[in-house]
C-alpha cells in the first residue's frame, strides 16, 4: 500500500467519526446540552483569563464528558439492535452506561468550581 492509499483510508476513517459525531448531535439532547455547558465553561475561561493549565484541565473535563455521552449513546443503540425486546439485563447495562456519564459530569462540575470560583470571587 503507498503513501497516497494510506492517507486516503484515513481521511475515509475521519469521515466515519464526523458522520457517528453528526449522528449524536442530531438524536441525542442530552449531548447538545453538555456542548451548550461546555461553550459557556469556555467562554467564561476567555473571560475571566484562566491559564494555560486551566485551558488544559478544562478541556480534558469537556472531551471526556462529552466521550462519555458518545459511548452511552453507543451502546444504548448496540442494545436496541441485539436486543430490542425488554429485559433487567439490558436496563441495567443502559443505566451503567448512564451512570458513567453522570460520573464524569459531576466531576467536571467539581473541577468548574476549582477553576471558576475563586477567580469569580475576585471579580465579583
Ligand atoms: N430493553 C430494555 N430493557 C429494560 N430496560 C430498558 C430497556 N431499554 C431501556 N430501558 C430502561 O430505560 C432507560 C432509558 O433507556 P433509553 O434507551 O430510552 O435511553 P435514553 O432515554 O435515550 O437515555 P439517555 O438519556 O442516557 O440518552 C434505561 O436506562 C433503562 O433503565
Amino acid at each position: 500500500m503507498d503513501s497516497r492509499d494510506r492517507n486516503q483510508r484515513k481521511l475515509i476513517g475521519l469521515r466515519f467519526a464526523l458522520n457517528g459525531l453528526k449522528e449524536v448531535f442530531l438524536t441525542e439532547r442530552n449531548f447538545r446540552i453538555h456542548l451548550i455547558v461546555a461553550s459557556m465553561a469556555c467562554l467564561l475561561g476567555a473571560y475571566l483569563k484562566i491559564s494555560w493549565t486551566e485551558w488544559a484541565v478544562l478541556i480534558t473535563m469537556i472531551s471526556l464528558v462529552l466521550t462519555m455521552e458518545v459511548i452511552n449513546s453507543s451502546i444504548e443503540r448496540v442494545l436496541d439492535y441485539l436486543a430490542p425486546e425488554h429485559h433487567p439485563l439490558a436496563g441495567i447495562i443502559k443505566d451503567m452506561a448512564a451512570a458513567a456519564v453522570l460520573i464524569t459530569a459531576i466531576g467536571s462540575v467539581f473541577v468548574g468550581i476549582c477553576i471558576f470560583f475563586p477567580k469569580l470571587m475576585m471579580v465579583l
